[in-house]
């Protein structure tokens, strides 16, 4: 039986006039549950598309999800003739903006595309052999596009989420189109941000796992929006965010600084983390912990994992300067806590953090390796070879520990140690 979810409240049938002379022509989906795979969606999501009309141009401003087509180009018609539209915007070409845009080509042919630089490529990409059929417009930072009474303008703004994407600012109204970046998945055909239910959750959610990877350049992206005048925000997911808009600016730019002051000063932060059945890895992370604590440039947190949540630990190891995992091995793999939290990395950058490994085995012992090469995947800094004991350490061992922690602090404060060689070992006495 097919599962058929509530009717977003109000749902608009038809076009609905965000501002004087642009209309939204999107898409609602209030049955999606999850999106991109990745994402739960509550209740659903909208794909947002918008028609600015000028007294000498038409503009369609980004599309929706291909099974959307249909509904869109129906919301579109009772808006604008084909011929009279001149131009469309692809602010970032992901399938759910872009899916509909081989069937508008195939009715408005003749439309200029305005896509980013990197943009272009995916255009390329998305359109195939009919990509020279159209006429397409590479945009920076600046451009403008005019339609007579009413201008865009470009703002080109990498990496928020992909390489493509870009803002586009309609000067005469104060309105800024943003595609993915200040949008969210929320499904509610009342449409704005002061007539919706509350969405601050899904505000969030849908910043900590699609934007707070990119966070550099979120953040470069609102030093180009900041300085505009900005009376509305139409976003490409969610709410069209017409009361106090900025308001969502200053909070991306809250959740894209520093969470907790940190009491470092000029110290670096490594975070030990472990997990032992029997007690060997813990003495080992003990000692590596205590190896580490010696160095007076370096700030050093050990905790037990076994508890099993690791969602805490995010921000933590967001802003730390180094990571070092602690795992038995158990039946050939790491502990399942130690993978949980080495996959909830995909949201923060982690590229270019000091990653070592260690632990414990009875006999084959592959763990520690299977850790490291994760951290490697992860564009991680491995600069030393992870540490494995045979069972409980001795107390020789525990020394190498210690070792390996001032090693790590010594690569975190930039001052790697030069490896003792045992000499008499090389010449065989
Ligand atoms: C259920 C179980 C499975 C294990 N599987 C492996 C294994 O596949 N390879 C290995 O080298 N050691 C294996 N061991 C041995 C542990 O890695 C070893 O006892 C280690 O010292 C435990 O460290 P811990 O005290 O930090 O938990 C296993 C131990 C248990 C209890």
């Amino acid at each position: 039986m097919t599962r058929t979810g509530p009717i977003a409240p109000q749902a608009p049938h038809g076009p609905a006039e965000i501002a004087a002379r642009v209309t939204w022509i999107g898409a609602l989906d209030p049955d999606l549950r999850s999106f991109d795979i990745i994402l739960k969606t509550a209740n659903g999501t909208t794909y947002n598309s918008y028609l600015v009309r000028g007294s000498d141009g038409v503009a369609v401003i980004d599309t929706v999800k291909q099974e959307f087509t249909g509904a869109f180009l129906a919301r579109l018609e009772q808006v604008a003739r084909y011929d009279e539209i001149t131009t469309l915007v692809l602010n970032h070409l992901e399938p759910d903006h872009t899916g509909a845009v081989p069937e508008f080509l195939a009715r408005a042919p003749h439309v200029e595309i305005c896509v980013s630089p990197r943009g272009v490529q995916v255009l390329r990409a998305l359109l195939k052999d009919r990509f020279d059929d159209y006429k397409v417009r590479v945009v920076r930072t600046g451009d403008t596009v005019s339609l007579g009474d009413r201008t865009l303008r470009f703002l080109t703004t990498p990496y928020v989420h992909w390489p493509d994407t870009q803002c586009t600012y309609l000067e005469e109204q104060n309105l800024l189109f943003t595609c993915d970046l200040l949008g969210c998945h929320y499904c509610d055909g009342r449409l704005f941000n002061d007539a919706v239910g509350d969405f601050r959750f899904s505000f969030e959610y849908y910043f900590d796992h699609i934007m707070r990877p990119f966070k550099r350049y979120v953040g470069e992206a609102l030093d180009l929006i900041e300085p505009l005048e900005i009376d509305m925000i139409a976003p490409g997911h969610g709410p069209v965010l017409r009361a106090h808009p900025r308001d969502y600016i200053t909070h991306y730019r809250r959740l894209i600084t520093k969470r907790l002051a940190s009491e470092t000063g000029d110290q670096k932060t490594l975070l030990v983390f472990y997990v032992s059945a029997y007690g060997a890895t813990a003495q080992m992370a003990g000692a590596i912990y205590e190896g580490a604590a010696e160095s007076d440039d370096v700030r050093v947190s050990l905790f037990d994992i076994e508890g099993g949540d690791v969602t805490p630990f995010i921000d933590l190891i967001e802003e730390a300067d180094g990571l070092v995992f602690g795992t038995p091995t158990i039946n050939g793999d790491a502990v399942r806590v130690v993978w949980d939290m080495l996959s909830s990395l995909v949201d923060i950058e982690t590229k270019g953090k000091l990653g070592a490994a260690f632990g414990s085995y009875g006999w084959t012992g592959e763990a520690v390796a299977m850790v490291e090469a994760r951290m490697q995947g992860l564009k991680m800094r491995v600069p030393e070879q992870g540490l494995r004991i045979k069972m409980h350490p001795t107390p020789a061992e525990l020394e190498d520990c210690r070792d390996f922690g001032r090693r790590l602090a010594a690569h975190l404060a930039g001052r790697p140690m030069e490896r003792e060689i045992d000499l008499s070992a090389l010449l065989g006495s």
